[in-house]
């Protein structure tokens, strides 16, 4: 007889298999709660991880992203990471083997290598336990910027919204020279900032579009005091949940 065959209908089979398979969950809940790490290990694996919140935040050099991330980072408590300062730290550190690659890049106004980058910026994000909300300032700011974003931190970050400031080339470039008479920057001299403004309307604004298609651009006028375009600021960040 064949091990079926001691079954006298398919209810009696079902019954037989319901049966076992109460008793193996049985077991298991059993071995579970005899070691609660792995069951909390487990749980960890299944929850959803909250995706990081962020916003872009581009315009010409010079045209006052840092200057309204400081007010951003006050009333809204973003945390702020700007990939130009994260450059020059990788930079300045000695152990660093980028140190000369940044300097060039960043001497000539041309976008670094986006491995470089990303990596920064991700171990930043990683690093931080305060908030999952971030404002990325000067990224991404051409396409090798952006694919690598993309093929890194597509599936951990949502980007809620890009903030373009407007300011002319002339005005970018009074207010960045203005700024090298204290900054130390070695970009913050006539030479680099054409290169940079360069840069900016040839390989930036075409990621500026691509957001814009996508509806998440609000282009702000820089021209204002401070204070002013920070009005404008408010008024998108009140209305992103
Ligand atoms: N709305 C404004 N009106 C006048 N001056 C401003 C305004 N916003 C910023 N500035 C000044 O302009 C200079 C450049 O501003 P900021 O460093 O914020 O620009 P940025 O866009 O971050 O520049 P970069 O891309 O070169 O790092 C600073 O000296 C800053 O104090
Ligand atoms: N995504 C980026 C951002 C910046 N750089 C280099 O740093 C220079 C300064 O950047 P700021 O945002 O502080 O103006 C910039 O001109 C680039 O050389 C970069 O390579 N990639």
């Amino acid at each position: 007889m064949s091990s079926y065959q001691q079954f006298q209908s398919v209810e009696h089979l079902l019954c037989w298999f319901s049966f076992k398979l109460l008793g193996s969950a049985q077991h298991t809940l059993r071995a579970f709660t005899r070691h609660p790490s792995v069951v909390s290990r487990l749980l960890s694996t299944m929850a959803p991880t909250a995706k990081y919140n962020v916003l872009f935040v581009l315009g010409g050099p010079g045209a006052g992203k840092g200057t309204q991330c400081e007010k951003i980072v006050a009333k809204y408590g973003y945390v702020h990471l700007s990939a130009g300062d994260l450059l020059r730290a990788e930079r300045a550190d000695k152990t660093s083997k980028n140190g000369d690659l940044i300097e060039w890049y960043i001497t000539n106004g041309a976008i670094v290598p986006v491995e470089i980058t990303i990596e920064l910026i991700k171990n930043a994000m990683e690093n931080t336990t305060s908030t999952n909300s971030f404002l990325i300032d000067g990224f991404p700011r051409n396409k090798d910027n952006l694919d690598g974003w993309t093929k890194i931190m597509d599936d951990k970050a949502e980007v809620k919204q890009v903030l373009n400031f407007d300011l002319s080339e002339e005005e970018c470039l009074a207010r960045a020279m203005k700024r090298g008479e204290t900054s130390g920057r070695t970009d913050d001299n006539v030479e680099s900032f054409k290169k940079r403004f360069v840069t900016f309307k040839e390989s930036t604004q075409p990621i500026i579009d691509h957001f814009e298609v996508k509806n998440l651009v609000t282009t702000i006028s820089s021209v204002p005091g401070p204070d002013e375009v920070f009005v404008e600021v408010c008024k998108v960040l009140d209305n992103l949940q």
